[in-house]
């Protein structure tokens, strides 16, 4: 099988594209190193044709020109025209010293005709067919995106190939589009084709979610081909019924699909092109065994695409073994930045009693009244956390442990807006394409930093913009800092949000929501509101907002650091001058409160002090009351009492932790939970390894239970696979294992159910 492959590095895009013809030379290892301490808009890559390459020795330059940094029009630049015609060759043996050189080169020999053309990732010229551009261009898809346009030559070209590329930038197309222009192509020259036909594409998915995503994705760009959507959890007859009637593309999951391949249902003696999608996922979810016995009823004679976010041992294996002289198409790399460009950060310390009663202030802060994910560890956080949110905002919660069924309704009232908050395990953190999701919250850490990626993920898609709040608990901010590192980003630290900004927010969303008020209940309501304003003016309409921002009681004070109600957070400094000058601890604030308000140090609530040390101060927490009376009282010179609405940076004085979220292997040792079915054996934190998802997805619903079975098949230490590209920082301890919430059986979430803020009564 073969041995060889070839790597297109990060975002590798040619000044002159490499010809159909050059790429479909199987042994012709094109070399696209890349850099990873560079702007990818601007580096090369050398390539060098080894001697056993086409075109004999000699060597050439290739730009490797942008970055899936973000989807902006510059990223596209440099992508060069489509031109079947043109070939490495064409650039000649040319020796550059260094890469300016070769950028001068590159410029004085495009003179603008190539790079940064618009039209050059247009759909209508890429010799697609006609329909299949009709139909894109209905979707709004115009110009294809870095992934797609990477793939589309030599995947057209009959390549094998590896793929990866950042959250939403369009995989399900790069691999749909080439693939429907030969299956359409193929149809236009044999028009005879037999009903009862057998499926040519198969593609394979980790999930059923997914699965249907894709399903969705090719109908819609190719609604004139027959394609059939297989996975576990409804009946048979129907999906037999399908398959019977002639299929040209069927997506599944392998369990469901390995069923219909047993009972003789779905026969794969004429598949041509398997795509295998989110391959390391198949592998966290306990498909492997699953998946090869697929790849092994196949035809040899086929064409393979995988796309796997990380290559763990297993998927290089799998490569190894059914993939042909793959060329590689990485447009990630060893970029610092994994995350999509387009989605804000942001990272707030919590508390087990703080999370839940800011959450709701976060969402509609946040997201003002948009789509948002929270991202909980187990089902039952999902449950609680979507409860207590109800009765302010409408959300719904989706798990492994519900039906089918009803995780399609609920994902299709996400999509419709019929509700906007989805609190969901990571079963969606991978794959999921909801439009326009505004932001995602990570109610507690993600297990590894490659969960984190693919839960920020769900927003910011296609080039749009998105914010990613992540909650952590003060023991966990050294783990914080390591994400930052691991995932190359930057976190903006916030507070919770003040009153004022959540009154906004709210007095925002309940405009929006009076617009889409039918005309006919608004003339039904007028001679009631006529009145009212005659009555007593705008203070009307003013009560009506406030009731249906849910404060029809005033919003009562809290707790900037604890978020508890009925507390205020007031800071104390004093002037360096003071003869008293020197470390300000909890004790100086105890005392000095002890000094001039006896009441309010017998009823302190938390301190901390400040980080700058060029203030001399702390922030304390009062019972609303006793704070007013302090703020009365006269203060001895050089000491400043003040409320405020945002904390300072605080020093962080509690005890070191470096791990991800609950389940890291890290923790979960901790509590002797050692009985996963998954033991993760790699020792890595990071990217790369072996992963051995929290997701309770997978078939694991369709196999009614998780135990054992084929998910614990390779026992033990499967880890340790290598990582897709070397380099970065990428090291650390404690990957993650299970995750789920079977392993911990009962465990109680340990968040109250306190209520949300203010008196909202919604
Ligand atoms: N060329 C394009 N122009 C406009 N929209 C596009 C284009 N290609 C894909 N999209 C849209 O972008 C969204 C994201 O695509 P897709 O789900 O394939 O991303 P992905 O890379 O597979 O993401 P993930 O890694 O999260 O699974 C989809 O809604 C898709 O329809």
């Amino acid at each position: 099988m073969a041995c060889s492959s070839s790597i297109i590095g990060v975002s590798s895009i040619y000044p002159k594209s490499p010809s159909l013809e050059q790429l479909s030379k199987k042994n012709t290892p094109l070399i696209f190193p890349f850099s990873s301490d560079k702007t990818h808009f601007t580096s090369l890559s050398r390539l060098r044709h080894s001697s056993a390459g086409v075109g004999g020795g000699g060597s050439a330059f290739v730009a490797s020109v942008i970055a899936t940094r973000n989807l902006t029009e510059e990223a596209f630049t440099g992508l060069g025209v489509f031109d079947e015609g043109s070939s490495l060759e064409d650039d000649g043996d040319v020796e550059y010293e260094d890469e300016s050189e070769f950028e001068a080169a590159i410029d004085d020999g495009n003179d603008g005709d190539t790079v940064g053309d618009d039209d050059e990732l247009a759909v209508t010229r890429l010799g697609l067919p006609q329909r299949l551009v009709e139909t894109l261009e209905q979707r709004g898809i115009t110009k294809l995106f870095p992934i797609q346009r990477a793939v589309l030559v030599p995947a057209l070209a009959g390549r094998d190939i590896i793929g990866r590329a950042k959250t939403g930038t369009g995989k399900t197309l790069a691999f749909a589009i080439p693939i429907i222009k030969k299956v359409t192509e193929e149809d236009e020259e044999n028009r005879n084709r037999l009903a009862g036909r057998l499926p040519r594409v198969l593609v394979l998915a980790p999930t059923r979610e997914l699965a249907k995503q894709v399903e969705t994705e090719i109908k819609d760009s190719a609604p004139y081909l027959r394609t059939v959507c297989v996975y576990g959890g409804v009946s048979y007859t129907l999906q037999k019924n399908q398959l019977s009637r002639g299929v040209d593309i069927v997506v599944g999951t392998p369990g469901r699909l390995i069923d219909l391949v047993n009972s003789n249902i779905l026969k794969l003696g004429e598949v041509q092109f398997l795509v295998l999608d989110e391959a390391d996922q198949m592998l966290a979810v306990g498909f492997e065994e699953d998946v090869e016995i697929i790849l092994q009823k196949l035809p040899s004679k086929r064409q393979s695409m995988l796309f796997s976010a990380t290559m763990p041992n297993w998927v290089q294996k799998l490569s190894r073994k059914y993939l042909k002289t793959p060329l590689t198409i990485d447009l990630v790399g060893d970029q610092d930045e994994k995350l999509a460009e387009g989605i804000k950060l942001y990272a707030i310390p919590t508390t087990s009693t703080s999370k839940r009663s800011m959450l709701g202030d976060l969402v509609t802060v946040y997201a003002k009244g948009g789509k948002t994910i929270i991202f909980t560890q187990t089902k039952r956080d999902a449950d609680e956390v979507s409860l207590g949110l109800t009765s302010s905002i409408a959300s719904e919660a989706l798990h492994g442990d519900i039906s089918q069924h009803q995780r399609e309704r609920t994902l299709n009232g996400f999509r419709q807006g019929k509700f906007t908050v989805l609190v969901a395990t990571d079963v969606a953190s991978r794959g999921l394409d909801i439009p326009n999701v505004d932001l995602v919250i990570h109610y507690e850490l993600p297990n590894d930093p490659e969960t984190f990626v693919h839960r920020s993920g769900r927003t910011g898609r296609a080039g749009k913009e998105g914010k990613a709040i992540l909650m952590y608990t003060n023991n966990q901010r050294r783990t914080v800092r390591s994400l930052e590192q691991d995932v190359g980003c930057k976190f903006e630290f916030i507070g919770p949000p003040a009153v004022a900004d959540v009154l906004d927010a709210s007095a925002e969303q309940v405009i929006a929501t009076l617009s889409g008020v039918h005309n006919e209940s608004i003339e039904f309501f007028t001679p009631t509101a006529q009145k009212l304003i005659d009555e007593k003016g705008t203070r009307a309409l003013a009560a009506a907002l406030a009731h249906m921002s849910g404060f029809s009681q005033p919003p009562s004070s809290r707790s900037l650091i604890t978020h508890e109600q009925g507390w205020t957070t007031l800071q104390m400094t004093r002037e360096s001058s003071d003869s008293l000058r020197g470390y300000m601890s909890a004790r100086t604030v105890t005392g000095f409160l002890s000094s001039v308000y006896a009441t309010a140090a017998g009823v302190l609530g938390k301190i901390h002090v400040i980080a700058d040390k060029k203030v001399q101060g702390a922030v304390f927490d009062l019972p609303e009351e006793i704070a007013k009376n302090l703020l009365n009282k006269e203060m001895p010179p050089g000491t400043t009492i003040t409320k405020i609405n945002k904390l300072p940076v605080l020093e962080d004085n509690s005890p070191a932790s470096d791990f991800y979220g609950r389940f890291s292997n890290r923790e979960r040792s901790s509590r002797g939970g050692g009985g996963s079915r998954r033991e993760g054996s790699s020792g890595s934190r990071g990217w790369g390894n072996s992963r051995f998802s929290s997701s309770d997805e997978g078939d694991s619903f369709r196999r009614g239970g998780r135990s054992g079975g084929r998910g614990g098949g390779s026992s033990g230490g499967r880890g340790g696979g290598s990582s897709w590209s070397s380099g970065g920082s990428r090291s650390g301890a404690g990957s993650r294992s299970g995750g789920s919430d079977w392993l911990i059986g009962d465990r109680r979430s340990s968040s109250s159910r306190s209520p949300t803020f203010g008196n909202r009564d919604r």
